[in-house]
């Protein structure tokens, strides 16, 4: 249209770094970050974010670069959010359950120039830069980060290494890098490697920012929230939260570890607005005993994602007082793609009703622009019957860039101008979706599809049972049977037989387990089940059924 013009008065590259700016100045005297006995304001936030970008700058940073960070979710971990994005450069925060081995091939990969890296991680650190030593690698700069509040310890001050606060110190007060593009990199964050080994996923500044607000908004963030952090901030930047909370002016809790009385002792001494986790955290929460829970002291919104929510732990955590909310998504989509919209029509169902309907994935947020049930081969978008089954597939401007060097990979997930999530899934009448599988995890036998999704819903269902994860047995004459590992509450006993009953009076027969393991589950440190583990155990077990003779 004749007359416009795109200048700076009009346009300014997305980025949340514009969040901290502001909250600098709107909230400048609130609390930013909280751990222990050490609080900063926004003001003091903001401004140990700049040094620490000069400090890079000072360092050799230039924008581009990537910067690691090996930390638990500590106040570093969050400045680091904001002031490598300041220098211009591009956070890649590294698993903290990692070994040396994998976080030497991820600094391989991502050629970080630089790795903070927090004090009780130290060893992991020092070993995959043994590791990188044997290898033509360039090592990174390591810079330790202390405990917070305390001083340098002996074995962090003879280790020889640039220390957090001393890196501030060297920086000054200046003007921020700003991105240029706002599709410039932001982070670069590895996949969680549940189903292969971690892909390293390109995330911009615009769809951080956007994701971000998407987040807030849908956590029913108001302004000044008090938000606990258990999602690790190495999992899609505390998805996005990280970012969220400074739009917002908020307070984040921060915590080393997670555990049930951490959790309940700080949402009642920080009078904690909202919170996220894994439905394994929210699982926690729900069974912890009395002595370590606590009145809440006010409405407590949580949101959940990362793997399916039983919908038994939703029900359980709201009938401790805690408001659910289900989002889910993936690293390729930063974090949150999608939200289980409440509709206040669903109130006046039976709770055990609701908790069905919120394990349900639902419709895309507000920073994303479609999702679509497809079949993979036609593209065709399936009917919105619940029960066809089609890929999740994602399109619009909360989606990555790409992954890091891999360009096939990109192009295969792009393929047919959606990104391909590799979820199964179908959409309800309503047009709200829900997960049946991970393609890899989906158990076929006898030619019928099993999502393992209801299958451990009814067993998550089952009095006994604290968690559940089911995979496919190869069987002779099935191709594969159901095979449930199963952890029991403390105090509680069942056999293989009950648990199978239990199932067979719930689901059609096919469905129901063949086989029942009582064993602690493997997990990722992002909250999910490690399936692969499983199916090489339920592989080892071979056949139930000898060819043509097995009846259900
Ligand atoms: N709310 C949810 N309900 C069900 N599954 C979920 C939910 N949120 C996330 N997921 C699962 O997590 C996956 C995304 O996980 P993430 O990006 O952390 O790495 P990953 O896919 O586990 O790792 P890798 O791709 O390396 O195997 C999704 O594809 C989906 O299978």
């Amino acid at each position: 249209m004749e007359g416009m013009i795109r200048c700076s008065a009009n346009y300014v590259p997305l980025t949340p770094i514009s969040f901290l700016e502001r909250s600098a100045v709107v909230y400048r005297d609130r609390p930013s970050v909280v751990y222990g006995d050490v609080q900063y304001t926004w003001k003091e936030t903001h401004q140990r974010c700049v040094k620490l970008a000069s400090g890079l700058a000072h360092l050799g940073i230039s924008p581009g670069d990537v910067v690691a960070a090996l930390a638990p979710n500590v106040p570093a971990m969050y400045e680091l959010h904001f002031g490598v994005p300041m220098a211009g450069a591009v956070l890649c925060t590294l698993n903290t359950r990692h070994d040396s081995a994998m976080v030497s091939v991820l600094l391989r990969h991502s050629e970080a120039k630089i790795i903070f890296v927090d004090y009780q991680l130290l060893p992991i650190a020092q070993g995959a830069f043994e590791i990188l030593s044997k290898t033509s690698a360039k090592l990174p700069l390591l810079v330790l980060v202390p405990e917070c509040g305390e001083p340098v310890s002996t074995v962090a001050s003879s280790s020889g290494n640039l220390e957090y606060e001393s890196l501030l110190a060297i920086g000054k007060l200046r003007e921020v890098r700003r991105p240029k593009d706002e599709c410039d990199p932001i982070a670069l964050n590895y996949t969680s490697g549940t189903t292969s080994s971690p892909k390293g996923v390109i995330c911009s500044h615009r769809g951080a920012y956007l994701n971000s607000l998407a987040a807030a908004l849908f956590n029913e963030m108001g302004l000044m929230p008090t938000y606990l952090w258990c999602v690790p901030m190495f999992h899609c930047n505390g998805w996005c939260l990280t970012w969220a909370v400074a739009a917002q002016g908020g307070t984040n809790v921060c915590q080393r570890t997670v555990n049930a009385k951490e959790i309940f002792d700080n949402i009642t001494r920080h009078k904690v607005t909202h919170f996220g986790g894994a439905p394994t955290v929210l699982n926690m929460i729900a069974n912890a005993p009395p002595s370590v829970r606590k009145p809440l002291p006010g409405k407590v919104a949580v949101m959940t994602g990362a793997a399916p929510p039983p919908p038994q732990v939703l029900y359980k955590m709201e009938e401790l007082g805690f408001t659910l909310t289900h989002a889910y998504g993936l690293t390729e989509t930063y974090g949150p793609g999608t939200v289980c919209v409440w509709k206040p029509d669903w109130n006046s169902l039976p709770r055990e009703e609701q908790a069905k309907i919120k394990a349900r994935q639902g419709v895309p947020h507000l920073g994303l622009d479609e999702i679509d049930i497809k079949d993979p081969v036609t593209m065709k978008s399936v009917p919105s019957d619940a029960k066809t089954i089609g890929e999740v597939m994602f399109r619009g401007n909360t989606v990555m860039n790409g992954y890091l060097k891999n360009l096939k990979a990109t192009q295969d997930a792009f393929d047919g101008g959606w990104f391909r999530s590799g979820d199964l899934g179908v959409r309800h009448p309503d047009g709200y979706i829900e997960l049946k599988d991970r393609s890899k995890d989906i158990i076929i036998s006898g030619g019928e599809n099993i999502s393992t999704i209801e299958v451990e819903s009814v067993l998550f269902s089952h009095p006994s049972v604290l968690e559940a994860a089911v995979v496919g047995r190869p069987d002779d004459h099935w191709g594969e049977t159901p095979c449930a590992f199963v952890k029991l509450k403390d105090g509680c006993v069942a056999n293989g037989e009950e648990i199978i009953n239990y199932c067979r009076d719930r689901l059609p027969h096919y469905m129901a387990p063949r086989t029942v393991v009582f064993e602690d589950l493997p997990k990722t440190s992002t909250g999910k089940t490690q399936k692969y583990v499983l199916r090489e155990k339920a592989k080892a077990m071979g056949s139930i059924s000898k060819k043509g003779t097995s009846k259900l």
